[in-house]
């Protein structure tokens, strides 16, 4: 595949999300829209597209999700996946469908989906690390409230790019293990995070996480949040979309107003970075070796 035909547009869709659901659906619906329009090959949602980042809100919210391969023959009862199969076959694109409390056996779970152009359901993350914290002056969260956690790695391939993409939720982004089994085991470029910081840790943690988690790996990184609610007393959230390239620079971002984030991926990128900085061959297993990566 020529280093041309690797380069693809990548969307976030950085929306308002409010207590309405079927309103959520339909600006989702709009933004994707939007992506096609700009010519995007990926478009991504944000983390709880489409509702309010509550612990009180997530059951009744929630929706049951098939396991993929889900083919788009099958028809299925939730909402949400209907929109992204939806606007999946209309545009034509990979949607990575943000996250949606998804209810199975009695739990609740942060999930996201991703649908290929057929409208096939190709992949489920379920956020694997919960977003409990405590900081004093700042931001007290227990997702462990109304969530369990997901148990798994995840990644989908794009055999026209040839390329993997990794996706995780927001918190999962502080976890570098999780994004190195996803590039190293899995063989993400790509790694993709549906998510809703806050306005305490966003400031402080959002891009140099984003733009760790890209250098650590030499891989692009994505990470598409809301629009901050400018009324109401619920959770604001950072805003701040972006994508980051694997030398750690950010090509594209937004600030904090709803808004359709556009980059240029240019895979080959990937290869020069590792090339110029070998680090994946210059690791001292002798020296240090995580158990899980044998
Ligand atoms: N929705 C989340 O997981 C928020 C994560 C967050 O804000 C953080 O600081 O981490």
């Amino acid at each position: 595949m020529s280093a041309e035909s690797q380069a693809f547009k990548l969307a976030l869709c950085q929306m308002l999300v409010t207590d309405d659901k079927t309103a959520n659906l339909e600006k989702a619906a709009d933004f994707l829209r939007r992506a096609k329009q700009a010519d995007a090959k990926i478009a991504v949602l944000p983390e709880c597209f489409q509702c309010p980042y509550d612990t009180a809100c997530f059951r009744a919210y929630s929706e049951t999700l098939p396991d993929p391969p889900y083919p788009v023959s099958k028809q299925h009862e939730s909402p949400s996946l209907k929109v992204l199969q939806d606007l999946a076959q209309e545009t034509g694109m990979y949607i990575v469908g943000g996250s949606v409390p998804e209810i199975s056996e009695g739990k609740v779970y942060n999930t996201s989906m991703t649908v290929s152009p057929t409208g096939g359901l190709i992949a489920k993350h379920r956020k694997t690390h919960l977003f409990d914290i405590d900081v004093p002056g700042g931001i007290k969260f227990k997702e462990s409230d109304a969530l369990t956690a997901g148990d798994s790695a995840t990644a989908f391939h794009i055999p026209e790019l040839s390329l993997t993409a990794g996706v995780a939720i927001c918190y999962d982004m502080r976890f570098p293990e999780l994004a190195m089994v996803q590039a190293r085991q899995l063989n993400a470029s790509l790694l993709i995070y549906p998510g809703a910081f806050n306005l305490t840790t966003g400031p402080a943690h959002w891009e140099l996480l984003i733009r760790a988690r890209a250098l650590d790996n030499q891989v692009f990184v994505a990470a598409c949040s809301p629009a901050r609610a400018t009324s109401g007393d619920g959770y604001k959230a950072w805003g701040h979309s972006m994508v980051v390239d694997p030398w750690g620079k950010v090509v594209a971002s937004t600030e904090e107003k709803e808004s359709l984030v556009i980059a240029d991926i240019h895979l080959s990128r990937v290869e020069q970075v590792r090339k110029a900085i070998p680090t994946s061959k210059q690791r001292r297993r002798d020296v240090y070796t995580l158990e899980y990566l044998k």
